[in-house]
Order: C-alpha cells, then sequence, then structure tokens
C-alpha cells in the first residue's frame, strides 16, 4: 500500500451552520478554490491531522478540509469586520436562516452539516435504500447485534456510544427516514460528555453530529482495544501483501468474526483509514463482504484492525484448486459470476475500481454450491481517474497495460482494469488453470492470444477450443489490449446469464471403439501397424482423430481379425488332419 501514491482533486462541501460571529447565518462553501494553496506538501507534517478521513479522501485531504474549516472562519471574520464597517462586503456570504424555523442551540462553533459528509449519488442512494430495506425487515435487536459495538466493551473513548440516545439513534435505522432525522435532532440537542481540551469538545461534537452507518462513511478516530481481553484469537485464514486476516470469537457473544490486522510502522494510518471505509461503505451490498464498524488499534501498537464478518469456506482460488484443475464448471461459473459481475458493477456504478480482483478476494459461503459469494478486499481501491503509481508486484490478473509498466509510472485509475481481471477469472473457474502467467507479449501462451486477437494468425490457441462463440467474444472483449474496446460489468453480465459457455461435444461411436478395444485387448500384439508403430487409438480405446487415421485403424482392424481367423481355421485343419 506504500507505493500508492494518489492525488484527487474532489471538491468537498462544508455547509457552516453556525459560528460564534455570525450566529444567525449559514454560507455554503467549496474547498475546490482552497485547493491549490492548501495541498499537502505546502504543510507542514504538525497541521495534517489525520482523522476523519473520508473514503474518497487521499493524501492530504483532511488537511484541507482542517484548513478549509478555519479559513471559512476567517473569512466570517473578515465579513464581520466589513459589515461593522458599514461597508457592503465582497465576501459571499449569505443565506440567512429561514425565521420560521428556529434553528436548534448549538454550539457556538464550526461543524458539519446535518447531511451525510458525502453526497451520495443518485444509483448508490437507490441501492443502499434497497439494502436499507433488508435492514428494516430485522428487528432493532437483530440489527444491533451487526454492529461491531457488541464485540467490544465500551472504553472510556467510546463513551458517548454508551449513551442511550446514541444506541437509540443506531437502532433507528429501522424506522422511517423522518422518524431517523427526529432522533438525529434530538440528539444533536444533548448535552455532550465534558472534555477536557477545547480540540476534544469540537471532535465529539463532530463525530456525535454524523449518523454513522453502512453506506456512509466514519470521522471516528481509530480506537485502542485491548485484544486479548475482548477476543479469543484463533488460527490464520490468510495474508495478503498488506496484512493478516484471523479467526477470532468475541468472548461475551461467542460469535465468530475475522479480524483483518495491518501490521504497524508498516502500515500508513491513511492506507488503513481509507481501506475500512471502502470496506464499511460498500458493505451494504449483499455480495461485498460485511465490515462492522469501527477502527481500532491494538492496546500494545503493533497493529491497525477492523472487523468483517467471517466466511466459514473458502476463497475461490482454493475451491478451484480443489478440483484439481478441472474448473468448477459451466453452472457454478455463472453463479459466481452473477454474484461477483453484480458487486462490481455497484462499485462501477459508484465510479470506483477494484484493482485487486483475483480468485483470492472472492469469497464462497456455501458448503455446497454456490449460491452466496462475496468480494472483499478493498485495499487497492480507488477512484475512476485517479493518479496512482504502478506497483512492482505482477500477477496472473494484470491486465496488458499495467504489464507493460514501469515501476513508479503514474497511471490513471480506469475501470477496464476490473474487467480484464473478471475475464482471467472467468477462464480460471472454467478451466481450472490460468490463460498465461503475465499478459505479456514474452509470454508465448499470451503471444499467441494476442496474435489470434489481432487476425495476425487465423488458428485460435488450443485451450480456447472448448469455449462457445459467445464466451469467445467476452473474452475477446475483455482480454483485449486495447482498453477502451473492454465491455463494462454490465455487458459481461448479460453475455454470462444468458449464453452457453461451452461447445456442445459430439458423442463418438461408442460401439465402433469397444470393438477396436476388445481386439486389441485379445490380440495385443495386433495393435501395432505395419511399421511397427503403435496405434494411439486403438491402443487406448479413445478415437483417432481425423478420418484417414481411423479408416487406416479399421483397416487395421479387418487385415487383424482376418490373419486370426486364418490362424484359427489352420489350427483347427490341423487338429482334425491329427
Ligand atoms: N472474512 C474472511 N473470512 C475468511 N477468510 C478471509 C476473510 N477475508 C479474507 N480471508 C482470507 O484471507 C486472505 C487474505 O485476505 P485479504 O485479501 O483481505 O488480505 P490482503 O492483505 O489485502 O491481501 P492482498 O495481497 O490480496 O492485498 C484471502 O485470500 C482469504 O482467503
Amino acid at each position: 500500500m506504500e507505493d500508492m501514491a494518489s492525488e484527487t482533486s474532489d471538491p468537498i462541501q462544508i455547509m457552516i451552520v453556525s459560528t460564534p460571529n455570525l450566529p444567525k447565518t449559514s454560507i455554503c462553501l467549496t474547498v475546490e478554490d482552497f485547493t491549490e494553496p492548501l495541498r499537502r506538501r505546502s504543510l507542514p507534517k504538525e497541521e495534517s491531522p489525520r482523522s476523519g478521513l473520508k473514503p474518497h479522501d487521499t493524501l492530504g485531504a483532511d488537511d484541507r478540509r482542517q484548513s478549509a474549516c478555519s479559513l471559512a472562519e476567517r473569512r466570517i471574520e473578515e465579513h464581520r469586520k466589513y459589515s461593522s464597517y458599514g461597508i457592503e462586503s465582497p465576501i459571499p456570504i449569505e443565506l440567512p436562516c429561514s425565521s420560521s424555523q428556529p434553528e436548534p442551540e448549538r454550539s457556538p462553533s464550526i461543524c458539519y452539516s446535518k447531511k451525510p459528509v458525502r453526497s451520495l449519488s443518485a444509483g448508490w442512494r437507490e441501492s443502499f435504500r434497497r439494502k436499507l430495506n433488508v435492514f428494516r425487515r430485522a428487528s432493532p435487536s437483530t440489527l444491533s447485534t451487526r454492529s461491531t459495538q457488541q464485540f467490544l466493551v465500551p472504553s472510556p473513548e467510546m463513551s458517548y456510544k454508551s449513551n442511550p440516545e446514541t444506541v437509540k439513534m443506531k437502532k433507528s435505522i429501522s424506522f422511517s427516514e423522518t422518524t431517523r432525522n427526529a432522533f438525529r435532532r434530538s440528539f444533536r440537542q444533548k448535552n455532550v460528555p465534558a472534555c477536557s481540551s477545547e480540540d476534544d469538545r469540537i471532535s465529539t461534537i463532530r463525530r456525535n453530529s454524523l449518523f454513522v452507518k453502512r453506506g456512509s462513511v466514519t470521522m471516528e478516530p481509530i480506537k485502542k482495544v485491548d485484544l486479548e481481553a475482548v477476543y479469543t484469537v484463533n488460527k490464520q485464514l490468510g495474508t495478503g501483501r498488506f496484512g493478516y486476516i484471523k479467526l477470532a470469537e468475541h468472548k461475551q457473544s461467542k460469535h465468530r468474526i475475522a479480524i483483518k490486522f495491518f501490521p504497524r510502522p508498516q502500515t500508513k494510518q491513511t492506507d488503513f483509514v481509507r481501506e475500512y471505509n471502502y470496506s464499511f461503505f460498500l458493505s451494504p451490498h449483499q455480495n461485498i463482504i460485511d465490515t462492522y464498524e469501527g477502527m481500532f488499534q491494538s492496546s500494545d501498537d503493533t497493529a491497525y484492525f477492523f472487523v468483517q464478518e467471517f466466511c466459514p469456506r473458502a476463497s475461490l482460488r482454493e475451491a478451484v484448486e480443489a478440483t484439481n484443475q478441472a474448473g468448477i464448471g459451466e453452472a457454478n461459473t455463472k453463479k459466481v459470476f452473477a454474484a461477483v459481475l453484480s458487486a462490481i458493477e455497484f462499485m462501477h456504478d459508484e465510479n470506483l475500481v477494484h484493482r485487486n480482483l483475483k480468485a483470492e478476494n472472492i469469497l464462497i459461503f456455501d458448503a455446497n454450491d454456490y449460491s452466496k459469494v462475496k468480494v472483499t478486499d478493498f485495499g487497492l481501491t480507488r477512484k475512476v481517474d485517479t493518479t496512482v503509481k504502478y506497483l512492482e508486484y505482477v500477477n496472473n490478473y494484470h491486465a496488458a497495460e499495467l504489464c507493460d509498466t514501469v515501476v513508479n509510472e503514474k497511471l490513471v485509475v480506469n475501470k477496464s482494469t476490473d474487467i480484464w481481471a473478471l475475464g482471467i477469472i472467468f477462464f480460471y473457474c472454467m478451466k481450472g488453470k490460468f490463460p498465461w502467467q503475465k499478459a505479456s507479449i514474452m509470454c508465448k501462451p499470451y503471444w499467441e492470444w494476442e496474435q489470434w486477437l489481432k487476425r495476425k494468425n487465423p488458428a485460435l490457441p488450443k485451450k480456447f477450443n472448448p469455449f462457445s462463440e459467445k464466451a469467445l467474444k467476452l473474452f475477446k472483449k475483455s482480454l483485449t489490449p486495447r482498453f477502451k474496446d473492454r465491455w463494462s460489468a454490465k455487458d459481461m453480465r448479460k453475455c454470462l446469464v444468458k449464453e452457453k459457455l461451452l461447445k456442445s461435444v459430439k458423442k463418438p461411436d461408442e460401439d465402433y471403439y469397444v470393438m477396436i478395444d476388445t481386439s486389441t485387448k485379445s490380440r495385443p500384439s495386433a495393435a501395432s501397424t505395419s511399421n511397427g508403430e503403435n496405434q494411439e487409438g486403438a491402443a487406448g480405446g479413445a478415437p483417432a482423430t481425423g478420418e484417414r487415421k481411423q479408416k487406416s485403424t479399421l483397416q487395421q482392424w479387418i487385415s487383424t481379425t482376418l490373419t486370426a481367423m486364418a490362424e484359427i481355421s489352420e489350427q483347427v485343419v490341423s487338429a482334425r488332419d491329427d
């Protein structure tokens, strides 16, 4: 994760609802115009508070937000000076609060607006609403068991969580939007616990002003937790480049969960916060692993961690490996892809690219079939068009444009890299092995594929022979070096769901081969041709390839039989003579 530096120029909208200087004024500022002078590199390190990252924030974004807040305060101060001199202020601060609706009393400082910090796109809102409906079916108590809160002993840092109002707010997710808003309003009017310093007080207000839920983002600080006291940590479930996953049991509730650890100091806090936020933000989708609320660090400061649902079966990689290179078959592949493509389509609609799709990151939950499948590992997830540095590490799933890139070269994040990886995973599921090691012309299998694709060689590489025309089209539209020609996740889903993926195989004439088989078994010496070569088809009883080979086998069988008959008749004659 360390090599992944990224920049984004997202405007952040800050609604200032109340200030000490202009108590009944609300203004709306965007950070866009402050962005350039406030870039991270121009800020000294101590001015870069790390808490409160949003998923789409990358390096420096929280700095920008913080600085924008103080800048906004300064602007208001300037505005006030103009007003006090009786001069019309050139600073565009307007929108006085409507007098008909008196604002609730708030702390005289800048805080975040009532709206979620990130405004969600229409597509996302719709999906989230659908997910919420699923939640709504559950009783509030069932819902609250889904929160990590239950996995933790309340600590002083989390004291606001034990506030009954907060609990009420959490449960309110199963109520209507109006009720939820009412909860939020009433909660915000309550007194917050006393804090030692002004900073603490402001951060508590911020924390409490945000209605944290899945599909939202968290601004909470990373809390220290005594791991041994809360969980019984069991075996390791897997490791990756950036961390490791362990199975654990929550001591109090006896729930089995998976804890994803990020060792310190190797892991940057920004990387950890980003991964947690993406995982939490996306987890309402039914085919994305459920991440529970909360970012933590172990009390001995050796690792950051967050908690996810536990997948009791295996990853797709293990499932395919168990088939001994036979693949999981067409029906199961279709099931897996229906789930995976739904998740990826959802991410792409949100302008997010997974960037690390592989069989290891697809988890299979059911013991007997592939009906419950979820995508995991959002460590490399980035927004479309973000610039990232290329990683040295190349794997089987990397698209051609990634394999041709040199280390540290900058790349722009594109949805089509996920589509390539999906093409590879599709091949892997069907055939039980990868089409090539690396998508580079230095690798012969890939070179052959590319030659066929560019029509420089009419012969389709043998490994693609069993696939139907439609499946070949899917490969052409996912494993093409021209990333603009690649399909979208939606196109892929349509093709995979509707079409037949394998060619129909003609059954060989079984009787014919049985006859050959019998003759060769009874008279093994006769299985040789006149020039002494073994007949592959005849000896194994397998079909000979090509008409010519079949004819010669038949001729040979006739001659063998005739010889045998001649021998027998000779023996009969000599026996009679005797
Ligand atoms: N919730 C889970 N339940 C069970 N096993 C899991 C779970 N999450 C991950 N794993 C296993 O742990 C492995 C590593 O997890 P993950 O991919 O999240 O780690 P990573 O450090 O991000 O790896 P990568 O090198 O792919 O970036 C996965 O391949 C999977 O087999």
